[in-house]
């Protein structure tokens, strides 16, 4: 039985409709793919808490909870862990996003997402993300 992995993930749209993804550094599982800002769970975090957390540490920017509005969510299968991950979307923040830990940074339109490769677990999100924004 795989362990299950919980994730929470944010989708960033600026005032033109474009959403932010995030290149993951060289040396990690996944290295070089487009993903969506966010992370672990950590014990006794809820998703809201773990994304207002990783998107100050991943990124210096500030959200708040409200600003927070629960889209889709993916659920994939890994070959050593199962991916639960809650995909939140963010139109307010404070602060310029900047960097911290990813290899770079970009602002995408919907329909354009599918330029970048992305984690398998995100391809059902692009196309939710392509509908609905
Ligand atoms: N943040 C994020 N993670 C994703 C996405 N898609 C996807 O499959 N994942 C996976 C990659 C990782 O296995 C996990 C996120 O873990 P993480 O970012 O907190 O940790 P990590 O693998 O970078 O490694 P570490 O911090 O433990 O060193 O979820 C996505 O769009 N955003």
């Amino acid at each position: 039985m795989k362990p299950m992995l919980l994730v929470a993930a944010c989708a960033l749209v600026d005032v033109d409709g474009r959403v932010l993804i995030c290149q993951r550094p060289q040396g990690k599982q996944l290295a070089g793919l487009w993903e969506f800002p966010g992370g672990k769970l950590e014990p006794g975090e809820t998703p809201e808490e773990c994304l207002i957390r990783e998107l100050d540490e991943e990124l210096g920017i500030k959200v708040t909870e409200a600003c927070l509005a629960p889209f889709v969510f993916a659920s994939h299968g890994y070959d050593s862990f199962h991916l639960l991950m809650p995909l939140y979307l963010c139109r307010r923040w404070d602060g310029f996003v900047t960097a911290r830990e990813h290899e770079a940074l970009a602002w995408v339109r919907p329909d354009q997402l599918s330029d970048y490769p992305m984690p398998p677990a995100d391809l059902p999100l692009v196309a939710y993300l392509r509908d609905f924004l």
